[in-house]
């Protein structure tokens, strides 16, 4: 019997709306999805580990990823890389595992060119007023980068047409809920095409 290729999942949205946060609280549950795991030139933070949360490249090793072809999607982000290794999704895909991906909205534009396919998943703050004390209480911003990024945000949530699924992150727990139903909701499609396919198969 040949092997169903994996799904591959996008999650994507604004900054501060909840990606690392909804993801984190999603693989807490230990469902059956292989994490890509991201290269970025960022510093890495206090607790972060090399090739658990990203891979820690320098501008100069990431711009040779780049011309080698080696990342399926790339961006530049507040003066930094971060882009996902091609290698890796495409052999888990293969292999017959479901790929996830958290990133951010130009790089899920990428994805989107490359691999229509996919399942993308946008998630929206609750408002606008609640992105900003989301990207305010996480500390790590100028005010005047909230500014910025309250812009962006505006922007990226214009693109949200291009997205399978838009999930509101009210509750962690419960949009990661929710997330996961897109997930199951999505093998169910999958097998229904499959066995209609068949059905059609045997009628001839
Ligand atoms: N395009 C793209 N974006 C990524 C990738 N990995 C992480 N990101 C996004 O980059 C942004 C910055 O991530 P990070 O520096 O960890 O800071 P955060 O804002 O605390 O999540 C977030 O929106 C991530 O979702 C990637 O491989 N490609
Ligand atoms: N549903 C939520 N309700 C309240 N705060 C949240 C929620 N989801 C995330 N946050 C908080 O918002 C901030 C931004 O979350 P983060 O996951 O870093 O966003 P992103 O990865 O999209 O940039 C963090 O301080 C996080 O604890």
């Amino acid at each position: 019997m040949i092997k169903q290729k994996g799904l591959l999942f996008i999650l994507s949205g604004p900054s501060g709306v909840g990606k690392g946060t909804v993801r984190k609280e999603i693989f807490a549950r230990k469902p059956d999805l292989k994490y890509s795991i991201s290269m970025t030139t960022r510093e890495r933070r206090k607790g972060e580990r090399e090739g658990i949360d990203y891979y820690y490249k320098t501008r100069e090793e990431f711009e040779t990823l780049i011309k080698q072809n080696k990342l399926l999607e790339y961006a530049e982000y507040v003066n930094n890389y971060y882009g996902t290794p091609r290698e890796f999704v495409e052999k888990q895909l293969t292999d017959g595992y479901d790929v996830f991906l958290e990133i951010e909205v130009q790089g899920a534009l990428q994805v989107k060119k490359n691999f229509p396919e996919g399942v993308f998943i946008f998630l929206l703050p609750p408002s606008l007023e609640e992105l900003k004390n989301r990207i305010m209480h996480r500390g790590t911003e100028s005010l005047e980068l909230v500014r910025n990024r309250l812009n962006e945000a505006k922007n990226e949530i214009n693109m949200m047409d291009a997205y399978d699924y838009v999930v509101v992150n009210d509750d962690v727990r419960h949009a990661a809920s929710k997330v996961q139903s897109i997930i199951q909701s999505e093998h169910l499609k999958r097998e229904r095409v499959a066995y209609q396919y068949k059905k059609l198969l045997e009628v001839e």
